[in-house]
């Protein structure tokens, strides 16, 4: 730690702190422009800016610090040492000129007493009142408590290239980061937890399609989806890929399995992951939205729609924690008209007897229960499956009950829901509720 660091970190966040687009892409950015660094520099800007934003709400608070002068940046860092990090003024002395001193004795004197529950939780107040109208204050509270925390590395073995048992004894063998607990995950069958986060995208590995970086809760949504052997299974929000290359090893490389997506980026990210996979039943399109008429001629065709629905994602907040000051109520109201629509537009794509599963990494009712509840109302050909239940078929050990959620401080995911719909006869025009 110097002044140097202190500065380069003080000007990462400020930018981030503009909150006009992800904070990943701007720490990318961000080591693309200063090359120089190496990587035990790169992981303390990392960490500390991170550290910040997991905890800006409260950093602001104990720091009375305004977010748009650099100056201020730099009390947040200072803040998040002293608070979070538990440094002594004496750890920080050479980094740290004279009135930066005088901030951190300040700083160090300063009490959280007062400050509100949402403040404590670090979160915004709509997203704290929702949140405590689901699951109560004490519940609310660990559950933003659990998200201020790093997630794990989580890995997704291709069946179709190794054997979990083989990939976990290579990186058990080659594991030489001191404290590096690797094991397999607790509910994926194919998972692997990495205690430490080595970079994997260089790994022989990664680059022989071997492993696919994936949250082990990612990975459940495909066993719930459930494809089989020969089905047509459609993936209608695909992205670059995750959950469908995940379905693909699922099928055996055998059915057809169609990639949807409305981003060019995306799916074509998808394309690079695809060569790696070894699968040869994907095909990838492009569409303008759920409405476009490449879907028309797969409407009633397939066995498996799952709809892994555009989201504000407030479930992924341990790798994503900008989104807790990026995403507004007004978001999520958006969000859930396209989230219906989409789904609406899954169900004429599945046939008799087909599934749709509809998924989201929040852990809003509002895009969660309250989208799968009315979708129940407004389509009486299609029944409510189990989570529990296809859950249990895969020898998965977690009931979750009717839908499946995942919660970082209860299965250590990301947050996840999910529901699985299965259309029990052709639709009628009349079906509206009542
Ligand atoms: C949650 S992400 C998907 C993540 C991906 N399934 C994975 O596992 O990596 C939601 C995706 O929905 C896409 N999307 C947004 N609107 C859409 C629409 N109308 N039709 C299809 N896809 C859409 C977004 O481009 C985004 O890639």
């Amino acid at each position: 730690m110097n002044s140097t660091l202190m500065r380069q970190t003080a000007a990462l966040l400020n930018d981030m702190l503009q909150f006009e687009s992800p904070a990943d892409g701007k720490l990318s950015e961000f080591f693309r422009q200063h090359r120089e660094l190496g990587t035990k520099e790169r992981a303390w800007i990392a960490e500390t800016a991170y550290g910040v934003l997991r905890r800006y709400r409260y950093l602001r608070e104990i720091s009375i610090a305004e977010p748009d002068e650099q100056e201020d940046t730099r009390k947040l860092i200072l803040a998040y040492l002293i608070k979070i990090e538990g440094k002594s003024i004496r750890d920080l002395d050479d980094m740290l000129d004279e009135r930066q001193k005088e901030w951190a004795v300040q700083i160090k004197s300063k009490t959280s007493e007062g400050f509100s529950p949402a403040i404590l939780a670090d979160v915004r107040d709509w997203f704290w009142d929702k949140l405590v109208a689901q699951y109560g204050e004490a519940e609310a509270m660990t559950i933003c408590r659990s998200m201020f925390e790093q997630a794990s590395l989580d890995l997704r073995v291709n069946t179709i290239k190794a054997t979990r048992e083989e990939v976990l004894a290579r990186m058990l063998a080659e594991n030489t980061v001191k404290d590096n607990v690797i094991t397999t995950t607790p509910y994926s069958p194919v998972g692997i937890r990495m205690g430490s986060r080595l970079n994997i995208g260089k790994h022989i590995l990664f680059t022989e399609g071997k492993i696919e970086v994936q949250d082990e809760g990612s990975q459940l949504l495909s066993y719930l989806v459930a494809p089989k052997r020969g089905q047509m299974v459609a993936d209608l929000c695909a992205g670059a890929g995750g959950k469908t290359l995940a379905l693909g090893a699922l099928m055996k490389n055998t059915g057809r399995l169609y990639a949807f997506d409305v981003s060019e980026k995306r799916l074509n990210n998808l394309g690079h992951r695809l060569k790696r996979s070894g699968l040869s039943n994907l095909q990838a399109q492009l569409i303008n939205n759920e409405n476009d008429l490449k879907l028309k001629r797969l409407n009633g065709k397939f066995d498996r729609v799952l709809v892994d629905a555009p989201c504000s994602g407030l479930g992924t907040l341990r790798r994503n924690p900008d989104l807790k000051w990026r995403q507004t109520e007004q978001d999520v109201a958006e969000l859930n008209v396209k989230q219906s629509n989409i789904l609406a537009r899954a169900a004429k794509l599945c046939k008799v007897g087909g599934r749709v599963i509809y998924a989201t990494c929040s852990l809003l009712r509002d895009e969660n229960e309250s989208i799968a509840e009315a979708f129940l109302q407004a389509h009486p050909d299609f029944k409510l499956i189990p989570a529990s239940e296809v859950m249990a078929q895969q020898n998965i050990e977690l009931d979750t009950g009717e839908y499946l959620k995942q919660l970082p401080h209860l299965h250590g995911t990301d947050g996840f829901f999910a529901a699985v719909f299965e259309k029990t006869g052709p639709a009628t025009d009349t079906a509206k509720p009542d």
